[in-house]
């Protein structure tokens, strides 16, 4: 990766710690505001293994995003600590080992769409040539092929958010953080795209952390879902699926689908009864 030096120990240390890509101890978040400290994230624990699909169920507020951008070292914790690689979320950070979809597509309007999937390509140096290929290659697996030289506000929010995907995965990071990227989207685009998501997954072997308020979602896409409670968000639940890695979208019909679905509602509904 051009701009990538690392000394050996570092180098070192980075093997060690291989096949972890997130961990998380004792996590707290709160937000100081003007009315007060909000408690956003309560003592989390989590270890997040390279090559996993991980979502991240929990009620409106209860920390999800949060504990995303802390992951992406967009917000501080302000207990517990969190590492990516090994390295600290700010190291990982500068050396853009995550790839991050927002909830909203957060596409720049004075560029093309192709020029928005360039961005982070134009950030680690990639040569002008192969961003070409890569741009294809991404366009057309979120079918977007033949709007490269459209502008966002020339598309739908469901081709922007996809646009944003693309932008994502053009970027070629092991891990991908993506916050409610499909919550936007009519049930078909959403269906294909998670069918899209998975292949992507089990072809490159990446990590990916899902946040989604869909039980369906989580259960059809995840090799762990992580349940949270209302906030401050805690980790109530971590569900392992016993899912094959192959899933034609009529897994979600089968007695093994639904079973899982239903431990997620009961962690669900276990979180709320916590907090009265
Ligand atoms: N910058 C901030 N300053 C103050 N409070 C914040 C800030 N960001 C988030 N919060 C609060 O922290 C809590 C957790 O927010 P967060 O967005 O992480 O929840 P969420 O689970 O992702 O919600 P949703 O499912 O609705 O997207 C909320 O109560 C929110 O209002």
């Amino acid at each position: 990766m051009p701009g990538l030096t690392l000394t050996l120990e570092e180098r070192a240390s980075l093997k060690l710690a291989q096949e972890t890509v997130v961990e998380a101890k004792a996590l707290g978040l709160t937000f100081h505001t003007a009315d007060g400290p909000v408690q956003a994230l309560s003592g989390v624990d989590l270890t997040i293994g390279k090559g996993e699909f991980v979502s991240f169920i929990g009620p409106s507020g209860c920390g999800k995003t949060t504990l995303l951008r802390v992951i992406a070292d967009l917000e501080k914790p302000t207990s517990g600590t969190i590492s990516i690689n090994g390295m600290s979320a700010e190291q990982a950070r500068e050396r853009r080992a995550y790839g991050y979809v927002f909830q909203a597509s957060a596409l720049l309007p004075w560029r093309t769409i192709e020029r928005n999937v360039a961005l982070p390509l134009e950030v680690m140096g990639v040569a002008r040539a192969e961003q070409g290929e890569r741009i294809r290659r991404t366009l057309e697996l979120v079918n977007l092929s033949g709007f490269e030289k459209k502008y966002p506000w020339q598309l739908s929010g469901g081709m922007q958010q996809r646009a944003s995907i693309a932008r994502a995965l053009a970027f070629d990071a092991d891990l991908l953080l993506m916050d409610e990227p499909f919550g936007a989207l009519d049930e078909i685009v959403r269906d294909h795209l998670n069918e899209q998501l998975l292949k992507l997954w089990a072809r490159t072997d990446k990590t990916i952390c899902f946040v989604t308020h869909s039980i369906p979602e989580a259960v059809y896409l995840s090799t762990r879902i992580v349940v949270m409670s209302p906030r401050p968000g805690r980790v109530t639940d971590v569900i392992e699926s016993t899912l094959p890695r192959e899933r034609p979208l009529d897994i979600r019909e089968t007695p093994e689908f639904l079973a899982i679905a239903a431990r997620v509602r009961d962690g669900l509904r276990a979180g709320h009864s916590y907090e009265d």
